[in-house]
């Protein structure tokens, strides 16, 4: 059986540029429309061209190649025509393929917001709609608080509806403005609507996430007849956001209920990139992406729990509702408190450590981990550290060096300019095949700073291979609160080779949890440089 076209539309340069904290440039809006038009969706709107000047200089090129590039706006003013409106104008005029008009379909918005008759707003519409049919470009209409309207006077909200339809709008596009409609109350209407004239096929839903209902809103309105849904990557957009078009392409892609019966122009391959389009998009907003994210999100595929791991390694498909690689996404089976012995295994073969399953040395790995999680420890965000405490459990982590003693202080004094300066002195004792050496460092950062400095000034022979060792997250947390508070270190180091890892310390004492996880950075990287550790030792 052939199956529905379903035509997807995005709307995250539009909409998602309401999102409170967001702020695209002009460039911003090019690279993310170029990402949206390699991806298979059917319309890009680009922002609202006579608003403001990055959507101006946007629209002055036609920016996709492959989908549709939709210029939005609101309908004419009563009281002139079209080709006098500026803004119907500046639509018009710009060099996007379509036009989406924002019309208001609910009689209360048109009392209040627009101050004019009902009919002159249904008159707006046609016109509009007309104007930029005549333009030589396709209409169409988002109708702004469709379902509440619809609630409050079901006649106006679907006259305003026809009213596009009749002037010849390709798309009349049913909008949840406030975000409050309920899958139930979308699927009735959006079929009544249905019924009474407005073909499915030419009838579109845009929802919002106030209830978190805006995904299945969506696919209720595609349940009930519509066949254009609107949304944005990641789910961004006013308030909470619009339907995630991220996670409505999967959906419709994956579970047979939708794949069986729809199409979108989103192939197999694009997919397979989607978990890369919606990681790039975080990239480009400077923001970490959502580890919960249906299908795209780092834990969307990630097990702790030593029962699921247990049967997901004998087939993923038993904790798995898709194939992560499906989307581009990696299954990940984590250790932690809350794992068994599959899930060590699974991870120390991932770190090229093979250990059976009845090896007594596992089984203390695996108590060990659990015990120091119980004491502050996480080694599901501290790979480098596990895999540290793994190869000592199996005898593997030579002693490169001893830390004989360290000692740090801080000090607010004048400096010789006469200003109040805060300044972190570290002195650190190390053994390196018996020699003592002393090193001293100061600095203007602290004394975990200062620390670093000293720890990492002479380490004897193994000094010229530390010399691309970086520091470059560090990660504070208290835990337990109140006097009885530990404090957990954890820092994340990098090398000239591109290589990242996390290591953990925790302490009562914060300058001890950090001179931990300094430890254990070090001596990674010895053990990485040997190719004893990290990936190299997988390989
Ligand atoms: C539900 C949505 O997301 S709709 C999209 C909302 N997005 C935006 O508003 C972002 C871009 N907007 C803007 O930059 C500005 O609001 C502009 C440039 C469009 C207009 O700015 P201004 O002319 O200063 O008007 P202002 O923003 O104060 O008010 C909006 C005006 O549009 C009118 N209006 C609103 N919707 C419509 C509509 N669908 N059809 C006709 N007029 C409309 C309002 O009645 C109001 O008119 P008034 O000034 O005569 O009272
Ligand atoms: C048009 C639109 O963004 C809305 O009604 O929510």
């Amino acid at each position: 059986m052939a199956r529905e076209r379903i035509y997807l539309f995005d709307t995250t340069l539009r909409d998602g540029a309401q999102t409170p904290g967001i702020d695209f440039s002009v460039e911003d809006k090019i690279a993310i429309a170029s990402m949206l038009d390699g991806f298979g969706v059917d319309y890009v709107e680009g922002g609202y061209p006579g608003a403001n000047p990055t959507d101006d200089a946007l629209f002055e090129r036609k920016r996709t190649q492959n989908a549709a590039f939709v210029a939005f706006g609101m309908t004419k003013r009563a009281g002139v025509s079209a080709s006098n409106d500026p803004g119907v104008n500046a639509l018009n005029r710009s060099k996007a393929d379509a036009v989406c008009y924002v019309a208001k379909s609910w009689d209360y918005h048109v009392r209040v917001a627009l101050g004019c008759s009902n009919d002159e707003n249904l008159d707006n519409i046609g016109r509009s709609v007309e104007a930029t049919i005549a333009a030589g470009k396709e209409a169409m209409v988002d109708c702004e608080h469709f379902f509440d309207g619809y609630k409050a006077n079901p006649d106006y909200a679907l006259s305003c509806a026809k009213a596009a339809l009749a002037a010849g709008a390709r798309w009349v596009v049913l909008c949840d403005t406030n975000g409050g409609t309920q899958p139930h109350e979308v699927r009735d209407i959006v079929g009544a609507v249905i019924e009474a004239g407005v073909p499915g096929g030419r009838l579109g839903i845009h929802a919002h996430n106030d209830t978190e209902q805006a995904v299945a809103n969506s696919l209720a309105a595609v349940t009930a007849g519509a066949r254009h849904l609107q949304g944005t990557l990641n789910g961004i957009g006013e308030r909470c956001g619009n339907a995630n078009l991220v996670t409505i392409i999967a959906t419709l892609a994956l579970k047979p209920a939708w794949a069986e019966r729809f199409e979108t122009g989103v192939t197999a391959e694009q997919l397979e990139g989607l978990t890369r389009l919606s990681r790039s998009f975080d990239e480009l907003l400077n923001r970490s992406p959502a580890a919960q994210a249906p299908y795209v999100g780092s834990s969307a595929f990630a097990t702790k729990a030593g029962i699921h791991a247990s049967a997901l390694v004998k087939d993923p498909a038993t904790y798995e509702h898709v194939k992560p690689e499906k989307v581009g996404n990696v299954r990940h089976i984590m250790v932690s408190d809350q794992g068994g012995k599959s899930n060590f295994i699974s991870e120390l073969m991932r770190r090229g450590i093979t250990v059976a399953k009845d090896d007594p040395r596992l089984d203390t790995l695996i108590a060990m981990v659990k015990e120091r999680e119980a004491t502050g420890y996480a080694y599901e965000g501290a790979d480098a550290s596990f895999e540290l405490l793994a190869r000592r459990t199996l005898g593997d982590v030579p002693d490169f060096f001893e830390v004989v003693s360290f000692r740090a202080l801080v000090e607010r004094r004048h400096n010789a300019l006469g200003e109040i300066v805060t300044v972190a002195e570290a002195v650190v004792k190390v053994s390196v095949d018996g020699e003592e050496r002393m090193s001293v460092a100061e600095s203007a950062n602290g004394p975990v700073n200062a620390l670093d400095m000293a720890l990492r000034k002479d380490l004897g022979k193994y000094q010229a291979e530390i010399a691309d060792l970086e520091l470059v997250d560090y990660k504070v947390r208290i835990l337990n609160g109140g006097t009885e508070a530990v404090t957990r270190v954890l820092i994340e180091s990098a090398d000239a080779s591109g290589h990242r890892w996390w290591t953990v310390g925790v302490s009562e004492n914060i300058i001890d949890a950090s001179f931990e996880a300094l430890m254990d950075s070090i001596t990674f990287k010895l053990m990485k440089n040997r190719g004893h550790a990290g990936l190299a030792a997988a390989e």
